[in-house]
């Protein structure tokens, strides 16, 4: 296909197909291709091409500059040099067929439109569309580049495109864009470009994703797409963090106190990936007893242990294509740390019972409150393991390490769990009381408190004195088990039974020295039971494991 090559300051920019038909070159928006420059008239150039005959007419009415000659109108020969302002293109009778895709007369292809610049230092954001899936990319300094090397701020997954696809740079209010050289290439509409500079809402095309240049929408708002609030640097870092990690497969491990919201953090990294729409399956390492842990991961067949009356796929396989979020790795028994990081390294699990292993797809997400590395000097966590899971780490910070979130954060838990059609808010008394306390249970303490204070609340707002904090547990001297008559009044029963079946896990907890094992034995719970209910209580804290 016949094409013209623009160069600027001698560099090649962009090619465009030439289709049968016209192609207006131009300063206007309504040009078929825009060029912003002012020594370019609105409409300042067509060529119409037959099949076998390229005939250009100037359109600016001052002659447009021929290799070197002006030209009213007139047959364009192969090579010919047309000047338009800053630009150069080049007419070539037979493309070099890396234009795939012309751009045709009725198919407004607007490279540079000279409208919507970014504003000096207005935040933009690049959003990334795979089909169904997006995720947001908010560029920190000058630049960028995008491609599927982790090296590249924009990781995408994406077969079709380069390790290092292409570098994004602020210029001026545009972005600057380069090919790095890519083997695909990238695309403005349908034109492959090589450079080009580019205004806010324009697209721009890589394999089969698709960069959308547009202004800034508050990280907040995204972060809570993803059900994550908070405004605290840290906080947007971390989920700035996210969106940059998440399209790619490797594998992440989310470290942080309990109740910090590590599976929020591990559930947003699976909504921002391409993996959105396959299944996100979580396993508790800690809450599986050892003798069924290797089948809720890996699966078994029919009749491999007593019990195992059918066969059955474990998370692994579940996950398949999608993401496996494996809480509390660190509990994780020793033999089983071996077997996962074989799974991880091949790819490939199998079932317990089975002879021939499996090819699985999935993107591993660890989490745990422990010091794997610590663990991992003391024996009792593999390093291999560790690195294996650990490609990329991040980290949440306690919350008395971000208390501008307590705020924000209260305040969407007393909007969750208010009562349909109440708008409760908390008192000022209210907020300092949550603002100067130390969170031990971090956000999921903050949460429980919060709903606690909305049930047991007085007056139509939560005010200081409704809010009470969790009993510092291990410090709280043993004691007897209340009578039912020091329970508060106006609570339902299933809220009174709750109150009591905690009050008794705790003392029995207070006698065993916080051994789980031996609450669960004592009071014949299941070990996951136990630890589910520990976990809605904000009692999972490590202080709080079991002395192993
Ligand atoms: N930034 C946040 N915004 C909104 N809710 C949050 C946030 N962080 C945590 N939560 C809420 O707090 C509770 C605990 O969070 P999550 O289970 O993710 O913590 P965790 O670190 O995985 O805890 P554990 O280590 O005990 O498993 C959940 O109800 C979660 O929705």
């Amino acid at each position: 296909m016949p094409e013209l090559v623009f160069f600027r300051r001698g560099e090649e920019v962009l090619r465009v197909g030439l289709e049968h038909g016209r192609v207006v070159l131009g300063r206007g928006e309504q040009s078929d291709v825009v060029l912003p420059d002012p020594d370019i008239s609105r409409r300042h150039v067509a060529l119409q091409h037959d099949g076998t005959r390229c005939v250009l007419e100037d359109l600016s009415g001052r002659g447009t500059l021929v290799s070197g000659k002006p030209m009213a109108q007139g047959e364009l020969a192969d090579g010919a040099d047309i000047t338009l302002g800053q630009w150069r293109a080049v007419f070539r009778q037979r493309g070099s067929g890396e234009t795939d895709s012309p751009t045709g007369a009725h198919r407004s292809t607007a490279l540079q439109p000279m409208t919507r610049q970014a504003e000096p230092g207005q935040s933009v954001q690049v959003r990334v569309k795979q089909g169904s899936t997006e995720f947001i990319h908010a560029p920190r300094g000058e630049g960028f580049t995008v491609g599927k090397d982790p090296s590249c701020e924009v990781v995408i997954q994406d077969r079709f495109i380069s390790g290092r696809h292409l570098k994004v740079t602020r210029r001026e209010g545009l972005f600057h864009v380069v090919d790095l050289s890519s083997t695909n290439g990238t695309f403005l509409g349908p034109t492959r470009v090589f450079e080009v500079e580019i205004p806010l809402n324009t697209c721009l095309r890589v394999g089969e994703t698709e960069l959308l240049f547009e202004p800034r929408t508050a990280l907040q708002g995204e972060a809570k797409r993803h059900g994550l609030i908070g405004d605290e640097p840290c906080i947007r870092q971390l989920m700035d963090l996210v969106e940059r990690v998440a399209p790619s497969s490797a594998a992440v491990a989310v470290f942080g106190e309990s109740g910090t919201g590590k599976e929020l953090v591990a559930r947003a990294l699976h909504a921002c990936s391409t993996r959105a729409d396959q299944p996100l399956i979580p396993l508790n390492c800690a809450a599986i007893s050892r003798e069924l842990i290797e089948s809720e991961l890996f699966g078994h067949e029919r009749g491999s242990f007593t019990g195992a009356q059918t066969a059955r796929k474990g998370a692994f396989e579940e996950a398949d294509g999608g993401t496996l979020f494996l809480d509390e790795v660190g509990e994780l028994p020793l033999d089983l740390q071996a077997k996962l990081l074989r799974a991880l390294e091949s790819g490939e699990i199998k079932r317990v019972g089975a002879s021939r292993p499996v090819h699985v797809d999935v993107r591993v997400v660890a989490a745990t409150n422990r010091d794997l590395l610590a663990a991992s000097r003391e024996g009792k966590f593999r390093e291999d393991l560790y690195y294996r899971l650990c490609v990329i780490p991040l980290t949440l910070p306690p919350l008395r390490n971000r208390r501008g979130d307590i705020a924000p954060l209260a305040e969407h838990f007393v909007r969750t769990y208010a009562p349909r059609g109440q708008a409760v808010k908390l008192t000022q008394a209210a907020l300092e009381r949550l603002q100067h306390y130390a969170w031990p249970g971090n956000v999921r303490e903050l949460r429980n408190v919060v709903h606690r204070a909305l049930l047991l609340r007085k007056g139509a707002m939560i005010d200081g004195g409704d809010i009470s904090f969790e009993p510092d547990f291990g410090r709280e001297p043993a004691s007897a088990l209340p009578s039912l008559t020091e329970l508060p009044p106006g609570i339902t029963l299933e809220q009174m039974m709750t109150r009591l079946e905690r009050q008794i896990i705790e003392h029995s907890l207070r006698r065993h020295g916080g051994n789980r094992e031996k609450v669960a034995k004592e009071l014949s719970v299941a070990r996951s039971t136990l630890f589910k209910r520990l976990k809605d209580w904000g009692l999972t804290r490590e202080d709080r494991e079991d002395p192993e």
